[in-house]
């Protein structure tokens, strides 16, 4: 039924670019998700409506319908998505209510309902490009369903992008150099996720920035470690996902029969959903970049396939703070203008853009922290000024100091 009135309740989640709020449908009183942004974003939308509206598997996200709205209180309107609401949360969220780690019969169902999934996508011709714990959702159903189609290529959609974009943890060593993104990098992805699944944590560890784990994934020659308390049936299942070279990995078609998904029974997820029925939260105060999305704007081939040269290159700040990195994720962050080299004034509040991520936005309150802009970095009229090797960088780099002194980073190439 088409959805014409509807209220907007809580938020369920956020993700790099949309807000996702519970929503109750004013003339059937059902309830689903409303995945909203500022119109200027409506594209990320458009793309992701486009591809969603033709799909129709239990083991994929549905899609409702869209519209635009009026905020109330800031008078902004805002692209809407409904999309069929998952009252289980995300993968992530599962696994951090079972205390970090899914029991190996819950992983080899999740497992088949992800590949399941994806076995229908790619044979739709779609490459999802973010399989990860954050993107899978757990429905009404106890199923696993594959969301967020942001980044996802269609042989058939015209808006579907054709950038090299998703999550830098989870992407295939192809993926990294910038190569390609077929429907391997989607099996590589799977297999960081069982390995989420399997040690709550991302396949990974080590890195401080994303350049770094994309460099590493990109041109060394080992995989993500296989944890050592999963059956051989699971190892084995992971060594044919995380094969290096994308043309001898396992197709979702040939995975879906591996006896560490065939043996699989739903009631394990059944149980799962029932035993800890909570409402889903957000997934933002989790560990920042490592579950960042990244969509890289123009070129991104020569981007991320010039990563492995640009080791020497790197903001003139001395390191011998105490650095660290955040991902800005406060309800009122947002983002206009261009700084300036001497940063804000007293009272005003300094705006930055120019950012590698489409879909990064971020305040800085000049009151709230000391900025710290000029010599040497990357602060000037909003461009690069760190010697990078990409000659239309816009990295913004923000130099804060209060108790802790901070890094606000948006865009990634300069930080190698
Ligand atoms: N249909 C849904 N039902 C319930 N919760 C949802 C639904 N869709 C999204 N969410 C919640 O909102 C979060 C963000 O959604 P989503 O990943 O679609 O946003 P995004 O901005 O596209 O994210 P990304 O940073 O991966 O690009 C999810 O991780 C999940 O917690």
């Amino acid at each position: 039924m088409e959805i014409q009135k509807w209220r907007r309740g809580g938020i369920l989640g956020r993700g790099s670019c949309a807000t996702v709020s519970i929503a109750t449908n004013s003339t059937s009183g059902e309830e689903f998700a409303v995945k909203s942004v500022p119109v200027c974003r409506a594209e990320v939308l458009r793309r992701e409506q486009s591809i969603l509206s033709s799909l129709d598997s239990p083991f994929v996200i549905s899609c409702l319908g869209s519209d635009i709205s009026k905020n109330h209180h800031t008078d902004q309107s805002c692209c809407n998505l409904f999309l069929e609401y998952a009252p289980g949360g995300s993968l992530t969220d599962e696994v951090k209510r079972q205390h970090g780690r899914l029991p190996e019969s819950l992983v080899r169902s999740r497992t088949f309902e992800i590949l399941s999934g994806l076995v229908y996508l790619h044979d739709m011709g779609i490459v999802h490009c973010d399989i990860k714990g954050q993107n899978v959702l757990i429905g009404s159903d106890s199923r696993a369903k594959i969301a967020d189609f942001g980044c996802a290529k269609s042989e058939f959609c015209e808006y579907a992008s054709s950038q090299i974009s998703g999550t830098p943890m989870y992407m295939a060593p192809e993926v990294a150099r910038g190569e390609e993104q077929g429907t391997p990098a989607d099996v590589w992805a799977l297999g960081c996720t069982v390995i989420e699944m399997v040690t709550g944590a991302v396949p990974w560890v080590g890195f401080s920035d994303p350049v770094s784990v994309l460099h590493h994934i990109g041109y060394f020659s080992n995989v993500p470690m296989l944890p050592n308390w999963m059956s051989d049936e699971g190892k084995d299942f992971l060594s044919k996902c995380l094969i290096r070279e994308p043309s001898k990995r396992w197709s979702a078609e040939q995975l879906i029969n591996h006896p560490f998904v065939e043996s699989s029974d739903n009631s394990a997820s059944e149980k799962s959903v029932i035993e800890s029925w909570v409402s889903p939260k957000s997934i933002l105060d989790q560990g920042m970049w490592d579950s960042m999305t990244l969509n890289l704007e123009s070129e991104p081939l020569e981007r991320i396939g010039m990563l492995a040269g640009v080791s020497t290159v790197r903001p003139s700040w001395s390191d011998d703070e105490d650095w660290i990195t955040v991902r800005c994720n406060t309800e009122d962050a947002f983002v206009t203008d261009v700084p300036s080299t001497s940063g804000g004034g007293e009272d005003e509040e300094v705006n930055l853009v120019g950012s590698h991520m489409e879909t990064e936005e971020f305040q800085f309150k000049p009151h709230g922290y000391d900025y710290v802009g000029g010599n040497n970095n990357c602060l000037e009229g909003g461009k690069c000024k760190t010697n990078c090797r990409f000659s239309d960088c816009n990295s913004v780099f923000l130099k804060t100091r209060k108790e802790l002194s901070m890094r606000y980073l948006i865009g990634y190439p300069c930080l190698v």
